[in-house]
């Protein structure tokens, strides 16, 4: 397992960093092949890093957006990842990127899954940027350490692009990309606030068994750990 630690002493100097990183990875992409992808987390960290990547000056319109994970909620609904994305990150100069949600209308996990993967198998990966969150239970994109089948969607063909996960600790039916096309990614980064998430990563790192440890035992290279107070 091999990662690199970025600690600061706000949170929004960490969000101005790593969207300067972030910016940075989409342009050389956008140099190197024309375009970029990227695949976004939600819940109530990313806000601050959304704000401040949207104002990056890179050609948006030729940036692809998606979500690490989903729950199965319409795009107006607070609990959606999509709705975050819309209101947070896809605004001023990244109004112009395309964004493919992975919520298509249905909340049958299957269904949804299909739908999802059928909009996800044309876009151009691998991903050039990852970034995942961490709930306080050691949780990363939908792998829910109480999911019954965790251990089959940790080890799911990278190729099957998004799994539906049921868990009881995570309240709606999800998507998520499977853990192998995470961990593709040029750039995988782990953002993560506050002491709390720090001691449970800590402990995953040093050997529990939560699912961020999963991440980073299937990363090819090392994962990029923002961490502010
Ligand atoms: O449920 C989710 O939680 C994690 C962490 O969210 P946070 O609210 O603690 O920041 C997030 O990474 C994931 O995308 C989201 O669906």
């Amino acid at each position: 397992m091999a990662y690199d630690m970025h600690r600061f002493a706000s949170r929004a100097e960490l969000a101005d960093s790593l969207a300067t990183t972030i910016a940075g990875r989409l342009a050389d992409a956008i140099a190197a092949r024309g375009a970029a992808f990227i695949a976004v987390s939600g819940g109530s960290t990313p806000a601050l890093l959304f704000a401040a990547l949207s104002r990056s000056a890179i050609d948006w319109k030729r940036v692809t957006v998606t979500l690490i994970d989903e729950r199965l909620v319409p795009a107006d609904s607070p609990r959606s990842n999509a709705k975050l994305v819309a209101d947070r990150l896809l605004q001023g100069p990244a109004a112009a990127a395309r964004f493919v949600p992975l919520y298509h209308g249905t909340d049958a996990g299957d269904e949804a899954a299909e739908l999802a993967r059928a909009e996800l198998a044309p876009l151009p990966w691998p991903l050039d940027v990852a970034v995942l969150g961490m709930g306080g239970d050691g949780h990363t994109a939908s792998f829910f350490p109480d999911a019954a089948d965790l251990a089959d969607l940790l080890a799911a063909d990278a190729g099957l692009l998004a799994l539906p996960v049921e868990a009881a600790s995570a309240g709606e039916l999800r998507l998520t990309l499977t853990l192998g096309k995470i961990v593709e990614a040029g750039l995988l980064a782990l953002h993560i606030e506050g002491a709390e998430k720090l001691g449970v990563l800590e402990r995953a790192l040093a050997g529990e068994d939560l699912p961020i440890r999963a991440a980073f035992e299937a990363s090819p290279r090392p994962v990029e750990i923002f961490w502010a107070q």
